[in-house]
């Protein structure tokens, strides 16, 4: 039975900084690399090994993805980084600290703009200093300027059937190392979980979550693998 497995990338420099973060590229802190070594080390004493390997084009999923299959012994697979798999879009609240986002705007203004299913965050203008437009690893893909969950969705879910699900349909074991709004993007799709629920839904970091498909590629129930 092919298995997906799905890891959020460990705790980042602006997790603990408690700053929107987005496609802003922060890295990891020293227990977020605790935390991927640790997820690396579950794969193995589990013995669920990635024979493929998808990430974002952001250092903390990508170093999470790496550290985590060092752990595993399984750093030589191949691996494929794609934008699409980068974390939801901020806008303009790139950067800012979310608990003064708060105080400035109100926890329903602020909880909106974190969680409703399809109110984006306000555009992040152009020029300023979060504008990712002459980042090379950019170049040539239609960078947002915010993204609520609906639109994350409508670039990740294309990426999956397209790239994702053939790959795991041939018998692969496939692992995706992204971020709290892609793989909530993910999970909303395989889980069934309606635009009202996953509001609710919350991704621990570097906490491996593992879907077992049937032979018709249907997924079946989620689990975390810690308690498997
Ligand atoms: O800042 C972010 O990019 C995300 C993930 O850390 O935060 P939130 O929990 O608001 O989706």
């Amino acid at each position: 039975m092919p298995k997906l497995i799905l890891v959020r990338h460990g705790q980042s420099q602006w997790n603990l900084e408690n700053r929107f973060t987005g496609w802003w590229d922060v890295d990891l802190t020293d227990q977020g690399v605790a935390e991927a070594v640790a997820a690396g080390a579950l794969l193995k004493d589990k013995d669920v090994l990635p024979s493929r390997a998808f990430t974002s084009l952001q250092t903390r999923a990508i170093k999470t993805l790496h550290l985590a299959l060092e752990a595993a012994g399984r750093l030589w697979i191949p691996e494929t980084k794609d934008w699409r798999l980068n974390e939801r879009h901020y806008g303009g609240l790139t950067g800012l600290d979310k608990q003064e986002t708060r105080e400035k705007h109100g926890d329903e203004q602020v909880h909106i703009w974190r969680r409703s299913f399809d109110v984006p965050p306000p555009p992040l203008e152009a020029g300023s200093a979060y504008d990712l437009a002459s980042d090379p690893r950019y170049a040539g893909i239609p960078i947002p300027n915010t993204e609520s969950l609906k639109l994350t969705i409508e670039r990740v879910l294309p990426y999956w059937e397209s790239a994702i699900l053939p790959v795991l349909a041939s018998g692969e074991t496939v692992i995706i190392s992204a971020h709290g709004n892609s793989l909530r993007a993910l999970v909303k799709h395989l889980s069934g979980i309606s635009d009202e629920d996953i509001t609710g839904l919350e991704i621990p970091t570097g906490q491996p979550i593992i879907y077992e498909f049937d032979d018709a590629m249907v997924p079946g129930e989620r689990y975390y693998l810690k308690d498997a």
